[in-house]
């Protein structure tokens, strides 16, 4: 949703074409044993010279990737014990080996492409490149993969690389594990100088040297040996060594793990001000604010001077309210977001008045639990995974994302997000169903969670759940929100461009589509909030756009869903589809003309000629329609009635400028009562119906404040009131529209932000 969809942009459908010839050419040798052409130097030479000579291609002067999506497979669900250790030599091509395992060891640093990739050999010396996909980047320089780790890979998986050359090929975090040197599948040739019986104490001191050099995973390797090994830690040293791995495991944000070792050494010591204090924060990165606080209750109560557990207790306490209240200090988030990079905030989800469930025909949706106005917030809603691409950054993260299968293309960070979603779900088992209970349309997973107690993780699931719940998101709703009602073109194409970042909200996945929408998302850094754009009764269902429909400059058709496999068959687009071929042929001509004489409006000083021509043009496409607006909003004329409201305001004729603001918000479906000139006193001006939310309806209400500020005082306030909801819809909040809109503004749209 709003991602940069690039498949059917012609130079990137060849690349695809080029993907699948490729594909299909490999699959034309699967079976076969490879032919290596080149020797174990060879190939290390050559890997080594690659690592210095950099990257590919560029876009808009930035490095671009290109990630290729292969056929799915799923991962590896035998426990070790029941697969057969394989050499080089018996893999053959294009093939998964299930069954087997094999044993390999780095023989050279790693480089990072779309994958991390290093040359690896076999006991018997032959050599192989490894691919290994969506794994941190810090695993090619915190230590745990280096020249000589030795790793093991279930049911390996060698295929034909882009360069013709062999590779291992590993997209499953759960079908690699990193062997320590002391483990018995390390063959003796490979083995280091043995540690394997020295003290408790070392092993712990060994880990704390690691720990030292944020090496955390090392660390925890070693505190984890020293409870493996037979170095019979005594209870109080096993209970050390236990808090300073939860602490690592904190640090590289594997929260069960965590809680976890916290939990043992707190049924030994209940009260143990680490292990609580540890067991506070685990909870509190998993977002379980309540039992956070309750955590931090029974330490404050026993350590009263731990002043770090205090301003913890506070943060906790401020989430837990802002989970049952839903308010946030918005003019701070604002702040934060605009400067932290990446803009990930510290807030707690609210869910509002919402729930998941069964619809008639669209499967699961979101529905309303009780009436809601207009702009009332639904649910704010903290990011699952979110990755960011920053415009400004010489560094870039950005790909191509390509989908063979599924033919799609998109260019942005979805790689980076499959990546992060899967390293979550690896670290933290717990949060799994959040994510896989989301739609993932005919794929079906493995039906196996864990196995030999590591959780089983499916890249391809990941991917096909991202394609089909990810959104595209600004870093700030408020300052796209600036640069569409200044058209600024520079600006709109940076805003446009940060549609890059992308993340995964699960709440708001459940909601479906309608063209016809009654309710909008915003995004402040990576919280995304959701608000009613109409007064809704309870058990309404809620729709918002997958993608906006009629945007500028578009032609009048429907919009392309099919990524999602439906159709939307929202009152607006059934009318669409009922309007016969001769008014909806002539509709388009009359838009057209519509588009291209406000154009020229736009740049003539004389503006009369124009505007009467506007005005025809208008009114002979307001007979193409053949339901009321009130019925079907009608998307291609509201745009042109404000720009006359707009014109008229600026010219002083506020009765002519409040005529046209109605009839921009009448077309878009709002029924509205009271307001027009001459204006009765006392009379109030009163949204009976809202209508479609669009960005220039703020404008649209300024116009009508600053124009009822002279021709019926008493109602300007009002209009201001609805220029305030219809920002904080737009926008996501309304602590800032005094800083962004003004009734005593230079424009007349009331904006006073460039
Ligand atoms: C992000 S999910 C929305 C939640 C989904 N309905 C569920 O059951 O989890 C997107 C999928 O919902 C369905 N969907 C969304 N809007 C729809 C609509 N207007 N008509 C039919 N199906 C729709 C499609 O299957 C689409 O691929």
């Amino acid at each position: 949703m709003d991602t940069h969809d690039v498949s059917q942009v012609s130079e990137y459908m060849q690349a695809l074409q080029r993907q699948k010839q490729t594909l299909q050419n490999a699959q034309s040798r699967k079976g076969q044993k490879p032919k290596p052409t080149k020797s174990r130097d060879q190939i290390i030479m050559q890997f080594m010279f690659r690592q210095m000579m950099g990257r590919n291609g560029t876009v808009d002067g930035h490095a671009l990737r290109s990630s290729f999506v292969p056929p799915a497979y799923y991962p590896s669900v035998a426990p070790l014990s029941e697969l057969k250790k394989v050499l080089i030599k018996d893999l053959t091509l294009e093939t998964h080996h299930r069954g087997s395992y094999i044993l390999v060891r780095a023989v050279t640093s790693t480089d990072r492409m779309t994958a991390i990739m290093t040359v690896v050999e076999d006991e018997k010396g032959n050599v192989l490149m490894l691919q290994l996909y969506n794994q941190e980047e810090q695993l090619a320089t915190d230590g745990r993969l280096v020249e000589r780790t030795v790793m093991l890979i279930k049911e390996p998986y060698l295929k034909i690389m882009a360069d013709g050359d062999y590779g291992l090929r590993v997209d499953h975090l759960s079908d690699i594990r990193f062997i320590p040197d002391h483990d018995p599948l390390v063959p003796s040739a490979w083995k280091g100088r043995s540690k394997g019986h020295a003290s408790a104490g070392f092993w712990k001191i060994k880990g704390n040297d690691f720990f030292n050099q944020a090496a955390y995973y090392l660390a925890i390797d070693w505190y984890t040996y020293s409870e493996a090994l037979d170095s019979s830690p005594t209870v109080e040293e096993g209970l050390t060594i236990r808090l300073n791995r939860a602490l690592a495991c904190l640090k590289t944000h594997q929260f069960d793990a965590a809680l976890c070792d916290v939990e043992l050494t707190l049924s030994n010591n209940g009260s143990s001000e680490k292990a609580l204090f540890r067991k506070s924060q685990a909870l509190y990165y998993l977002q379980r604010f309540q039992e956070s606080c309750e955590v931090h209750k029974v330490l404050s109560n026993a350590y009263p001077n731990n002043t770090a557990a205090k301003s913890e207790f506070e943060r906790a306490i401020a989430r837990l309210a802002e989970e049952r209240s839903g308010k946030y200090p918005f003019r701070g988030l604002q702040r934060v977001a605009t400067k932290r990079r990446p803009p990930l905030l510290d807030h707690a989800t609210y869910t509002g008045p919402v729930s998941v469930r069964a619809t008639e025909f669209r499967g699961r949706g979101l529905f309303t639990t009780e009436a809601v106005r207009a702009g009332d917030l639904l649910f704010c809603e903290k990011a699952f995974a979110h990755a960011f691409h920053d415009d400004t950054s010489e560094t870039t993260n950005l790909s191509l994302l390509m989908n063979t299968e599924t033919q799609t293309m998109t260019m942005g960070t979805q790689a980076e997000l499959i990546s992060l979603i899967a390293q979550k779900l690896y670290k933290n088992p717990s949060l799994m169903s959040t994510f896989t209970d989301l739609y993932h349309g005919s794929y079906t997973p493995v039906d196996i969670s864990e196995v030999d107690g590591i959780p089983v993780v499916d890249t391809f699931l990941i991917e096909r759940t991202m394609s089909l719940n990810c959104f595209g998101c600004p870093v700030s709703s408020r300052a796209s929100h600036i640069a569409t009602i200044n058209e600024n073109k520079a600006q709109l194409e940076k805003i446009k461009k940060q549609f890059h970042s992308c993340g995964i909200w699960p709440l708001a996945s459940y909601i479906n589509h309608s063209c016809y929408s009654n309710a909008r998302r915003s995004f402040i850094g990576d919280m995304m909030l959701v608000r009613a754009t109409q007064d809704l009764p309870p058990n309404a269902e809620l729709t918002f756009w997958y993608q906006t429909p009629l945007k500028h400059d578009t032609q009048i058709k429907p919009l392309k869903l099919q990524h999602w496999g439906f159709q939307c068959s929202c009152l607006i687009c059934q009318d669409l589809h009922e309007t016969g071929g001769v008014d909806l042929t002539k509709r388009r001509r009359l838009f057209a003309d519509l588009v291209k004489t406000h154009q020229s409006l736009l740049r003539t000083r004389k503006q009369s000629a124009g505007i009467a021509k506007m005005e025809g043009i208008l009114a002979t496409l307001e007979k193409t329609y053949r339901r009321p607006s009130s019925e079907v909003p009608r998307l291609e004329i509201w745009e042109a009635y404000l720009s006359l409201a707009a014109v008229h305001a600026t010219s002083s004729q506020p009765g002519k400028a409040i005529e046209f603001a109605f009839k921009t918000l009448k077309s878009l479906g709002y029924v509205i009562e009271g307001g027009q000139i001459p204006h009765t006193p006392g009379r109030k001006l009163l949204v009976r119906e809202w209508g479609l939310m669009m960005d220039g309806l703020v404008g649209c209400w300024m116009i009508l404040c600053r124009m009822y500020c002279d021709v019926a005082p008493d109602l300007a306030d009002q209009a201001e009131d609805y220029a305030r909801t219809t920002y904080r819809i737009c926008v996501g909040e309304d602590e800032t529209f005094g800083d962004t809109y003004s009734r005593f503004s230079n424009q007349v749209n009331g904006l006073i932000v460039a």
